[in-house]
């Protein structure tokens, strides 16, 4: 089974041309964030705006606005009920749903609109109470989209998934994943202290970083968050997906090995200096 490799993420990871501008890096909305979860959302946006997206916009309850543009004045923020979130999804190139989401009525509603307003073209990551809610009730699941990766941790996979944590083997996890998005191209990261990717072209990939100082609450939500900047910026495939998987283990690597706990944020806050040592070889 191989694994995710430093070749990998600097074949993903490119320099960018000067006649460039913000269109050409992607658009990502982000929906999550309930009055009692604000704080995911707001890690997964600023982790999608350190990994390079070029445009990033989060519909979340509205409590949550001074806190995010306290922190991100760079993101664009979309109240979650506004009458104007349907269009808006289908005009972005990447959608992070689930960081903080909640499983409230208004929940269900945002991935009923979710559903209904994809265009085809884009690509879905779906994490955390996406990922209940869809456990709960699978017409909520997605259905029209270039790209569906599935991010959750153990728990997460086993209520979805029906394979209890034990019985989460390569085959059951393969075979749980095709029926989850049948028709569809679909990624599943499973997450834990070794984390795996799957994808229903029957691949399988190991990551092979990754420290206990990561056991941190909103260090999945920032893996979601660079997953959509990789995704928005570097192209909704699966290479795009592994290597933003390798670089959040890296940057975790890099920390703790001085710091007993990572943070998430500080996961975040190294990504851009990593991207440019790629990007160059340096
Ligand atoms: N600052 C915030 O606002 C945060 C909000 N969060 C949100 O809180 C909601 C609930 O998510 P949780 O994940 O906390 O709750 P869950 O109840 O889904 O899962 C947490 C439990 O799952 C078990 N588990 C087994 N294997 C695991 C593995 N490999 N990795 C992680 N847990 C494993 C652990 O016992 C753990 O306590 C989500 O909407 C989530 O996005 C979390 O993301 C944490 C940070
Ligand atoms: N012991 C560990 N070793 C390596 N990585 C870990 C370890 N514990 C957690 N992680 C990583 O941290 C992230 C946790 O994701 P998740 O449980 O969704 O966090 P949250 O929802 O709090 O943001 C995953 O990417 C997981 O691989
Ligand atoms: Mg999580």
């Amino acid at each position: 089974m191989p694994e995710i490799s430093p070749e990998l993420l600097s074949s993903v990871i490119h320099p960018r041309q000067s006649d460039t501008h913000k269109g050409d890096y992607g658009r990502v909305l982000l929906i999550g964030g309930s009055d009692q979860y604000g704080g995911a959302i707001i890690m997964a946006a600023e982790a999608a705006i350190n990994s390079g997206s070029g445009l990033v916009c989060v519909a979340t309850h509205s409590i949550n606005l001074g806190a995010l543009h306290a922190r991100l004045p760079e993101a664009m923020f979309i109240d979650w009920r506004d009458r104007n979130l349907g269009a808006m999804i289908g005009q972005v190139d990447v959608i992070v749903c689930g960081p903080g989401l909640g499983q409230s009525d208004q929940a269900i509603k945002l991935l009923q609109l979710l559903k209904v307003n994809l265009t085809g073209e884009q690509t879905v990551i779906l994490d955390a109470s996406a990922l209940d809610l869809i456990a709960k009730n699978k017409e909520l699941m997605p259905t029209r989209s270039k790209l569906i990766i599935m991010t959750p941790h153990q728990m997460e996979w086993q209520r979805l998934s029906q394979l209890r944590i034990p019985f989460q083997t390569d085959s059951a996890n393969l075979a749980a994943l095709r029926a989850l998005v049948p028709g569809s191209k679909g990624v599943l990261v499973l997450k834990s202290n070794h984390t795996k990717v799957f994808d229903t072209d029957g691949n399988i990939y190991t990551n092979p970083l990754g420290n206990p100082g990561m056991a941190t609450g909103g260090t999945g939500d920032t893996l979601a968050g660079i997953i959509g900047g990789f995704c928005a910026q570097f192209g909704g495939k699966v290479n795009s997906v592994l290597a933003a998987v390798y670089i959040h283990s890296w940057a975790g690597d890099l920390i703790g090995q001085d710091h007993y706990v990572v943070r998430p944020t500080q996961i975040s806050a190294l990504l851009p200096r990593l991207m440019k040592k790629v990007a160059e070889k340096l």
